[in-house]
């Protein structure tokens, strides 16, 4: 089932599943784009923030070498959040380090503008260590610089990520282009119905991140977890895999392990009962108030997701 897509509100379909390459080191992530691709993953989720582009360009190049081709190839980067009002930048910088001329999706990777003129490139702090944020920047106001990335030829579709419902109802009437996806932090401990069945009502597709719980892939100790993968004689991963597509959402796993690369796409399709143990786990945890959420960068600001309110 790893070869399953999703059509987006664009038309054009995205691979369920797709390699992630955040905190992917430098001297492994070249290795890991080119494996995966020759494994048979179409879809590679990259950012300008991840500062790794260089590389994984190096990886799609290799595998561009290798016969495969750009147009079978979903490439996703996103736009950095102090570059909210050099958008178009930040794309040529993404573009050029890639070494593609177009990518098939170009997000918002957060909706909140950092200093373009702080004392970092991408991360600028005042004295006391808090994030130097533009207070008074509009997320509309990057997304309309980002409709106009369209008609560039240089973004096939364009979206946003870590949009709760609040965001998202703040955004949607000064759209012109609806976003085709928001990329949120999804897993059984942070299932985020609302906004799940909010962006499945505006035709946005959701693309779940952290499905392993990031770093050190802690969701694969979770009982409900290990229940359904002994049950069904599969691995934890691939029960937290084969979730999201079951959802409709289509998922992004980070390994620069080739064995795991490999491992990760055993997608399998799981039952009404598998599906049962797993959003039972999930009712519990927002019952009780103890969702998980793995990823929470100290922004300093109130997003709007529910578990933080
Ligand atoms: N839009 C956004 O703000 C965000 C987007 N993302 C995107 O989503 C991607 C995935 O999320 P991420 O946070 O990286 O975390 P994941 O949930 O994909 O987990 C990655 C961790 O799990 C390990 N791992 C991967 N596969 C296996 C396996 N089969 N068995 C055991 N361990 C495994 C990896 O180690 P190893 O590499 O050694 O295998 C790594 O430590 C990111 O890389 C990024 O592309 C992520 C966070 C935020
Ligand atoms: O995509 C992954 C995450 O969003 C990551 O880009 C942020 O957490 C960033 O490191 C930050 O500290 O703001």
């Amino acid at each position: 089932m790893a070869d399953t897509r999703f059509k987006l509100n664009t038309g054009a379909e995205i691979p369920a599943l797709g390699l992630g390459t955040w905190q992917s080191d430098t001297g492994l992530v070249k290795k890991a784009v080119a494996y995966a691709l020759s494994v048979g993953y179409k879809h590679i989720d990259a950012a300008y923030c991840y500062g790794n582009e260089d590389e994984v360009g190096e990886g799609l190049k290799e595998a561009f070498d290798g016969g495969i081709k750009r147009e079978d190839v979903f490439v996703t980067t996103k736009l950095w959040c102090t570059y909210h009002s050099r958008v178009e930048q930040n794309l040529d910088m993404s573009l050029k380090s890639l070494g593609l001329d177009y990518v098939d999706l170009y997000l918002m990777h957060w909706p909140v503008a950092m200093n373009p003129e702080g004392n970092h490139e991408k991360f600028p702090k005042h004295p006391d260590g808090s994030r130097d944020l533009v207070k008074d920047w509009s997320h509309i106001e990057t997304w309309k610089s980002m409709e106009k990335l369209l008609a560039t030829g240089k973004v096939k579709a364009i979206g946003v990520a870590n949009y709760s419902v609040r965001y998202l109802e703040q955004l949607l009437p000064h759209c012109t282009v609806v976003p085709a996806v928001n990329q949120i932090e999804n897993h059984p401990s942070l299932p985020q119905q609302e906004i799940v069945d909010f962006c499945k009502a505006k035709g946005i597709h959701i693309t779940a991140y952290s499905p392993l719980g990031s770093t050190g892939s802690p969701m694969m100790k979770e009982k409900a977890i290990l229940e359904v993968a002994e049950k069904r004689s599969i691995t934890p991963a691939s029960v937290l895999l084969s979730y999201h597509i079951s959802r409709g959402s289509s998922v992004l796993a980070k390994s620069v392990n080739p064995e795991r690369i490999k491992a990760n796409m055993d997608i399998v399709k799981l039952d009404a009962s598998d599906m049962k143990t797993l959003n039972d786990y999930s009712l519990e945890l927002v019952k009780s108030g103890k969702v998980v959420r793995y990823v929470y960068p100290a922004f300093g600001v109130e997003f709007g997701f529910p578990d933080k309110s």
